[in-house]
């Protein structure tokens, strides 16, 4: 692994009137790593991933891509970066082979035999002659990651690249962002969703409100995250309630009934003890995962302080 960080940032500040969009974050992006940029609506993302392609400037604070900064190296930042900033634009009028061809000249052209590459890179071969006004959300999305890696990126950044997918186009765009970093190139992604990135990210930056509220790998988080909560539904929520609490579990009382977090064991225990005790069950469902619910901690801890009781709010600089 390269010793230069492909992206270095230190205490970035940026201010809007009274809004802090980004309070002095530092984010150290290692070379050959898939890096999530993780926070609810407002947090700060894209904010910062503007920052680093040099469309907006920090009111104070160093950013580094590959060694460079703005300040010394000026557009040369850009070199070996590729990537998009919300939703990818095109022809919706012009097949997807077309908009590649026009965007590679805009850089000065590439061949045929590289077009057909990123097509493949991003599944999109077979659709390569239709308009681009016919391709799905996912498809236009893939599109601009193909787009992108025209440029031969060392580092491909994303912003939210799931965001309005469905399920199949989530699956598609994690298993293209898996096959890009098997191929060494460094990913940093935006998103507002710990599901999307705990199976694609090495590590996270998770923000609130411009400021990091975790920083590490997606492993240590885990042993962090508090046990997976279970939504339970029965004929009598308060007996139930007090067999959860009989167990020592973790249970809180919601519209649909009770919230109970324990590992699988101690969960499988309480139903036996509930249905024993002559209650019916109605209902058990798996809440948000063990992630999620560490990062709605950490990203709405006003909503989720009893929660927050078992936690520890992570900051961790799990950088090598
Ligand atoms: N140009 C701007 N002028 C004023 N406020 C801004 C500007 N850009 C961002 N902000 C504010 O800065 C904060 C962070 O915005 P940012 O877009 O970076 O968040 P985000 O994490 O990307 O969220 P989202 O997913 O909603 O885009 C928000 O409160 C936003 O309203």
């Amino acid at each position: 692994m390269s010793e230069v960080l492909a992206v270095d940032a230190a205490d970035l500040t940026k201010i809007y009137g009274n809004v802090t969009a980004l309070g002095g974050i530092s984010v150290q992006v290692a070379e050959g790593e898939v890096y999530g940029i993780l926070g609810p609506n407002g947090a700060g993302k894209t904010t910062f991933l503007r920052m680093l392609f040099g469309l907006i400037r920090p009111d104070s604070g160093t950013l580094q891509v590959f060694g460079r900064s703005w300040e010394s190296h000026g557009i040369g930042v850009l070199e070996g970066v590729a990537g998009f900033i919300e939703s990818p634009k095109f022809y919706p009028g012009l097949t997807g082979r077309k908009n590649l061809e026009l965007l590679a000249g805009l850089d000065g052209g590439t061949t045929p035999t590289r077009i057909d590459e990123v097509l493949d890179t991003v599944d999109l071969t077979e659709r390569q002659r239709r308009k681009v006004g016919g391709y799905s959300f996912g498809m236009r999305q893939r599109l601009g990651v193909a787009a992108s890696l025209l440029r031969d990126p060392r580092l491909l950044v994303l912003d939210e690249p799931a965001n309005g997918l469905d399920p199949a186009g989530i699956r598609d765009m994690r298993a293209l962002v898996k096959r890009l970093a098997a191929s060494g190139l460094t990913v940093l992604l935006s998103s507002h969703d710990m599901g999307e990135v705990e199976h694609i990210c090495d590590d996270v930056t998770i923000m609130r409100t411009g400021s990091v509220v975790y920083h590490g790998s997606i492993a240590a988080l885990r042993e962090q995250a508090p046990a997976q909560a279970h939504r339970i539904a029965t004929t009598d929520d308060d007996a139930a309630e007090k067999l959860a609490r009989a167990r020592d579990l973790d249970v809180t009382r919601t519209e649909e009934g009770l919230a109970v977090r324990g590992t699988q064991d101690r969960i499988d225990s309480l139903v036996a003890d509930i249905v024993g005790a002559g209650i019916a069950m109605r209902g058990l469902s798996l809440d948000e995962t063990p992630l999620e619910a560490l990062f709605f901690m950490l990203t709405e801890p006003a909503t989720h302080t009893a929660a927050l009781d078992g936690a520890t709010p992570a900051t961790s600089g799990a950088h090598q």
